[in-house]
């Protein structure tokens, strides 16, 4: 489920009443999705039906950094990539609150995300991907990235001081703890300067985010974490997210299309190939430690799917034997 806030049909129509987008005919909450309340909002217009998304902002983002990620969309939107146009209401302004949240309306995109990710899904997104990386260039504002490496050693402690942590995962965050002493020290960043290309990250491109109309990507939503990091991360987060079978084996053939399509855009250099293997291991080490922190901090009554940690850390053990990047498809 994701509505955490309900919204009074009351509040609704005062709040319609500052757009210029047709009279409301219809309004549901989204099941899916974990991290903020959205709504899908149908308006008509001069007989014309258009749909639209309603997201209230709930507890992990950060108010102050919402006009930052509005902006990226309406950027990357505007440079030609398929995703969710922020709209503005009468005032230009497109980010307001409603039920006591930051609230935006943005437009809504049609397609399906995959169930189950096949190698014909793998070639477009590796061109999307690249595409957007290309297309946020001239994005200039940064936004860090709050989940990078710095965030790592933080988040295991605080898994780690939860008594629920060692009950669930018997000797998990001994093994993340000496994972990540061998991870940090490799990772492509000194004192703060990388040699690897950076730019404009989505940095949580996993199925779920990613429609697909006939055989094309339609949509690519949910830049909710994205930052600014190193490009190829965005890669390693790819891998992880779409070239891992059900049964946690790694599936070359849809990592080596996934570089293809990518590469078909915007060729990598020498050093990002090389860096691959352990932004891999970064990544997989990233989504390892939210979902602990998740699973242990989420009481068993919240209306929430929690994401299994160790779907995670099985990919962290595979990047962990050391791989060679054959085996990565590179
Ligand atoms: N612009 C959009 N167009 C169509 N559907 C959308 C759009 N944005 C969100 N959705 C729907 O809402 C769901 C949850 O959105 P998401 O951004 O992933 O939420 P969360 O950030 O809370 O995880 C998506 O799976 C999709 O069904
Ligand atoms: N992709 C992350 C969780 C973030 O959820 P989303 O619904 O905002 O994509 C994970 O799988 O751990």
């Amino acid at each position: 489920m994701a509505v955490y806030t309900e919204v009074e049909d009351e509040a609704l129509a005062a709040f319609l009443t500052e757009y210029d987008i047709g009279r409301l005919t219809a309004f549901r909450g989204i099941a899916e999705g974990v991290e903020n309340s959205n709504f899908v909002l149908r308006t008509t217009q001069d007989e014309t039906d258009r749909d639209f998304i309603l997201t209230l902002y709930e507890k992990r983002v950060n108010p102050a950094e919402l006009p930052w990620f509005l902006g990226l969309m309406r950027h990357l939107a505007m440079n030609g990539l398929n995703c969710p146009l922020p709209v503005a209401g009468r005032d230009g302004e497109a980010l307001r609150e409603l039920a006591g949240r930051p609230a935006a309306i943005t437009t809504f995109l049609r397609g399906v995300w995959p169930r189950h990710v096949h190698v014909e899904h793998c070639g477009p997104l590796g061109t999307a991907l690249a595409s957007l990386h290309l297309a946020g260039q001239d994005y200039k504002a940064e936004r860090p990235n709050g989940l990078g490496p710095d965030a790592w050693r933080p988040l295991l402690l605080a898994s780690r001081k939860n008594e629920a942590t060692d009950r669930s995962f018997p000797g998990l965050s001994e093994e993340l703890d000496l994972a990540l002493d061998r991870i940090l020290p490799q990772w492509p960043v000194t004192a703060g300067t990388s040699t690897l290309p950076r730019g404009q990250i989505h940095a949580d491109l996993f199925p779920d985010n990613v429609f697909f109309l006939d055989g094309t990507i339609s949509g690519i939503i949910d830049f909710y974490f994205a930052c600014t990091d190193l490009l190829a991360y965005d890669i390693a987060i790819c891998l992880n997210a779409w070239c891992f079978s059900d049964d946690g084996t790694f599936n070359v053939t849809y990592a080596r299309r996934l570089l293809e399509g990518y590469q078909s855009v915007r060729p990598l250099s020498e050093a990002e190939r090389s860096a691959l293997p352990v932004l891999a291991a970064g990544a997989a080490m990233r989504f390892a430690l939210t979902r602990l922190y998740d699973w242990v901090n989420t009481p068993a009554s919240a209306m929430v799917t929690r994401k299994d940690p160790m779907a995670y850390v099985h990919r962290l053990r595979f990047h962990m034997a050391s791989p060679t990047l054959e085996a990565y498809g590179v």
